[in-house]
């Protein structure tokens, strides 16, 4: 069993004293290659906070991240920038295109920050797969929210990162394009062999996943005990 993700420890605290908000105490979380994890909690239960360590965007208070056997927050700052535009995919509920660039370059923008030549065949195959391959020559604009939701999942995906992280992904669309967008990801992560890691309020999105952690207060309460 081979584990791309290891949080060992995990606290982020805010503040001091009496006013300190501890938004995540010494959490532990492992995440094998391949698996899709959902994790949900009620709002201020401390999720996004999690998902923001586990990326590399939002150092710990104490504690270690260790993605693909690299333990980030050993790394300097510019080292992390860039093993998370290598490493990790985000997808977030804002969808957070480029709106002057089309749906091609959008996709590529990481990877020729990243110094390298896009895989055109790779990712052609991509927006066959999520059925936006014919709006490739669009401007974000002129899609709809689900479409440009799968537009930000092939950008998530076109690197080929060790771990895809979505936050609220289906936050911003109607209960159809939800499911669509789902298992187009759902699809694509299975598809290209990728690990996936879901926040998300929304509790049919949860479902899909082969693993639950529910956050309480900071803490991950196991999801076998509350079903
Ligand atoms: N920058 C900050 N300064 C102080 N407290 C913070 C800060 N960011 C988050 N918190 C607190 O940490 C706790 C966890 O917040 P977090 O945003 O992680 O929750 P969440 O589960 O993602 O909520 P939501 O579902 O509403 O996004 C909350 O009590 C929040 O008020």
């Amino acid at each position: 069993m081979f584990l791309i993700l290891e949080g060992k420890q995990l606290c982020k605290y805010y503040g001091v004293g009496e006013s300190q908000v501890k938004a995540i105490d010494q959490i532990d979380f492992a995440v094998k290659k391949g698996e899709f994890i959902s994790i949900v909690g009620q709002s201020g239960a401390g999720k996004s906070t999690l998902m923001h360590i586990i990326g590399g965007l939002d150092a710990p208070t104490s504690g270690e991240v260790i993605i693909g056997g690299t333990s980030i927050y050993q790394l300097t700052a510019n080292q992390r920038a860039l093993f998370r535009r290598r490493e990790i995919g985000f997808v977030f509920q804002a969808f957070n295109l480029v709106p002057s660039l089309n749906v091609w370059e959008n996709i590529i923008l990481p990877i020729g920050l990243d110094g390298k030549k896009a895989d055109v065949d790779y990712i052609q195959d991509i927006l066959h797969s999520l059925g936006i391959y014919d709006k490739r020559t669009s401007l974000p604009t002129a899609l709809s929210g689900g479409q440009q939701q799968r537009v930000a999942i092939a950008r998530a995906v076109a690197a080929r990162p060790s771990i895809v992280l979505a936050d609220e992904p289906t936050g911003n669309l109607d209960s159809r394009s939800s499911g669509d967008v789902m298992d187009l990801l759902r699809l694509s992560v299975q598809k290209y062999n990728q690990t996936l890691i879901v926040v998300t309020h929304n509790d049919e999105v949860a479902r899909l996943a082969d693993r639950t952690v529910r956050v309480v207060d900071g803490s991950i309460v196991a999801a076998e005990a509350i079903r």
